[in-house]
């Protein structure tokens, strides 16, 4: 499948626009597993782009290997670079450029109408290909339709549909569906997610969004500075997150600085002391008695008792409702915890609460990455005043 080995991409310095030079991608490596959806995920500006247009041939990196099972599609060691046309992949942008002139099954046959003459399959199978495909994308009856006059969520599919006639051995996706709106966006994910799944074809996903890249992929690679700061299952990135940065990023986690008791009594983990009481949380290494850490706790993992007292008490100072739960920005002392409760639950401002924890709810990040202190306060809870 896609192997990419130390592929670096510089954007040289622009004096007369006063820009430094920038290093999108930064040494990058990683190999597909065939027939998953791998996302690359991260803050703009992190290389995703680059990254994509790299394997697409759209870009050419500065260094590197790109290989593609046994063929070489960039080798700057060996001087190899296939032209764009020539890799034969397929490619879903953001802004999906259909053809406004042409009916849904020309936009679908016109890729194959323009392949070389001895590769061109004849009319006959063009059609059976074409039929496929909008089989597959649902789009059957409305072949005969001008594809300006479908809806969004329609002409993302057809975008869909003209990468996929060309049964490309790699799909390479780059934030297909932030054009959608909010409802449109979460069904396609689904749906985007089957078709991958049902063709078995492997596919690169790029995304910003975090709860996409959670729902959609076998594997995500969250980038930072033009490297890739975790590569995991969904499950792994947002359960046991590897650096400040990658908790931060996944979901809205909260951190709290501790330091080390000892031995949780039961069980793994340890017994951290706070500013706030004491709390048991899980660690992927070994701690000695007094190490300062930083643990992090998913709002969702928390519960709030309004029999205050005690350790984790503090004051609710904001709510939001959310649909399916209330985020509560609870303030202890200087740092302000954000806990999500069940829709039922909706403490006013003002009022003192206990913090309580779920079992395994707290993890000690390793802190790989950077990013201080202060940059990593919640954010402001997204949703209406509950
Ligand atoms: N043609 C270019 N010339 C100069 N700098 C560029 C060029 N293309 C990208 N960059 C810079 O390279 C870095 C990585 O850009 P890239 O588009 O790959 O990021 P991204 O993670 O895909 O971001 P976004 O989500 O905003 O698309 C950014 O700092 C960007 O400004």
């Amino acid at each position: 499948m896609l192997k990419i080995k130390g592929l670096n991409r510089t954007f040289p310095a622009n004096k007369k626009l006063d820009q430094a030079a920038v290093a999108a991608v930064d040494d990058l490596s990683v190999e597909l597993e065939p027939g998953e959806l791998f996302t690359m995920l991260g803050p703009s500006g992190c290389g995703k782009t680059t990254t994509l247009r790299c394997v697409a041939g759209l870009e050419r990196p500065d260094a590197g290997e790109i290989t593609l099972g046994d063929r070489v599609l960039f080798s700057s060691e060996r001087k190899i670079d296939v032209d764009a046309n020539q890799r034969g992949l397929g490619m879903v942008f953001q802004s999906y450029a259909i053809w406004p002139h042409m009916d849904v099954f020309r936009n679908i046959a016109f890729p194959l109408e323009i392949m070389p003459r001895k590769s061109r399959p004849s009319k006959k199978e063009i059609r059976v290909r074409v039929e496929r495909v909008l089989d597959v994308v649902q789009l059957g009856h409305l072949a005969g339709r001008r594809a300006t006059d479908l809806s969004g969520g329609q002409q993302q599919r057809l975008a869909l549909a003209r990468a996929l006639v060309m049964e490309p051995p790699l799909l390479l996706l780059d934030e297909p569906l932030s054009n959608l709106d909010a409802k449109l966006r979460e069904g396609m994910r689904f749906e985007l997610k089957r078709l991958q799944r049902d063709l078995g074809v492997t596919a690169v996903y790029v995304t910003h969004d975090q709860v996409e890249a959670l729902a959609m992929s076998n594997r995500i690679a969250v980038m930072r500075h033009g490297r890739i700061e975790q590569l995991g299952k969904p499950r792994e990135i947002y359960g046991s997150p590897t650096t400040r940065f990658v908790a931060d990023f996944i979901g809205s986690a909260n951190f709290i600085e501790g330091q080390v008791v000892g031995p949780a009594p039961q069980g793994t983990g340890f017994v951290i002391r706070t500013a706030f009481g004491e709390v048991t949380a899980g660690s992927a290494q070994e701690h000695t008695v007094g190490d300062g850490v930083l643990i992090t706790v998913r709002p969702e993992s928390m519960s709030l008792d309004t029999a205050a007292g005690g350790d984790w008490t503090g004051e609710v100072a904001a709510r939001a409702f959310l649909g399916d739960g209330v985020d509560h920005m609870v303030k202890l002392g200087e740092v302000t915890l954000r806990v999500k409760t069940s829709p039922r639950i909706s403490i006013p401002d003002g009022t003192p609460v206990r913090v309580l924890f779920e079992d395994d709810a707290c993890a000690i990040v390793p802190d790989g990455g950077g990013g201080s202190l202060a940059s990593l306060e919640p954010r402001e809870p997204v949703g209406s005043p509950a």
